[in-house]
């Protein structure tokens, strides 16, 4: 005879679904560690091949307070060209990054897997633009930098002394800036927290696109902060930097947190079609960006 069960609890069936959720639990937590082990092999430079190693050597000692005060001044008098943003997304595919370890694919695909992560997340398409375009700026390299020791890899403070946390950072022996009275002190030309609007970043990329579109876009400024510090690994990750910045730059700095993994991480995803994709970014293009831009 069975009596009626009136508990609502079904031995059985109950066990089963605890078994179920506990193994549920389990499967999640064998993806994030996955998840994690899958991250933790970025940006390993100790081990990364002498393509990426001599690349840093060569920029560590190259980016001095002399060159980067000669590029600013040059900046300001230059149209180097005059093209939309989808044309220099093109014109950029030549360039294979030469300081990146972790992609060996153009940049066209490394720009739309950023915009795409990021539009997968649901987040705004002012940010999914920002995506789109943040690396941009490698197309000094096209218009006639000195070599991609001034154009791609991180960025660091010129003007003080060099920050251990840079990657590679033993190679600044070679900079004739780490043996200057000044520039190799701790603040060297620099107040203590006088912000980092006031600092100069060791020239690139980053500096440049960020000048640029400043003037020439509607991007709001969180947007903009993207561009300019994502190449500011040893600010953004490593926390170094700390006695130069201001209440000003935690907008920025967490700006730069949220946008990082989708720069970084994207670089693992599957493939994209960029044809199939240039419809839905030439209408987020038009609405941030003019028709031309002078680059
Ligand atoms: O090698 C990469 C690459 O050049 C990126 O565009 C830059 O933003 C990163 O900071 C750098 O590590
Ligand atoms: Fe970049
Ligand atoms: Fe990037």
């Amino acid at each position: 005879m069975q009596l009626p069960d009136n508990s609502g609890f079904d031995a059985t069936s109950d066990a089963v679904d605890e078994v179920n959720i506990l193994k549920g639990k389990l499967w999640d937590q064998a993806a994030s560690l996955d998840a994690e082990k899958d991250k933790s092999k970025f940006r390993q430079y100790d081990d990364a091949c002498e393509r990426v190693k001599s690349f840093y050597k060569e920029q560590h000692e190259k980016q001095t307070m002399e060159f980067n005060i000669k590029m600013r001044v040059n900046m300001r008098k230059t149209v180097r060209a005059r093209m939309g943003v989808w044309e220099a997304m093109e014109l950029l595919n030549t360039l294979v990054d030469e300081s990146d370890p972790d992609t060996q694919l153009t940049q066209i695909e490394h720009l739309l897997q950023t915009a795409e992560a990021i539009r997968r997340d649901g987040k705004p398409e002012w940010m999914q633009v920002t995506g789109l375009v943040h690396d941009l700026g490698k197309l000094l390299h096209i218009f006639g930098s000195e070599g991609q020791w001034d154009v791609v890899g991180d960025t660091f403070v010129v003007g003080c002394a060099f920050s251990e946390k840079i990657v590679l950072h033993e190679s600044f022996v070679g900079n004739p800036d780490s043996k200057d009275a000044v520039y190799s002190t701790p603040y060297g030309i620099y107040q203590p927290h006088c912000g980092l609007e006031n600092v100069m970043l060791s020239w690139g990329h980053d500096e440049y696109l960020y000048h640029i579109l400043k003037e020439q876009s509607t991007l709001p400024e969180e947007g903009l902060a993207m561009i300019r510090y994502h190449s500011f690994y040893p600010w953004h990750r490593e926390g170094a930097y700390t006695h130069l910045t201001n209440a000003d730059d935690e907008k920025a700095l967490a700006a730069v947190r949220a946008f990082n993994p989708y720069d970084l991480y994207s670089k693992s995803d599957a493939p994209v079609d960029a044809a199939a994709l240039k419809p839905y970014y030439e209408r987020l293009i038009k609405r941030y960006f003019n028709d031309v831009i002078e680059w």
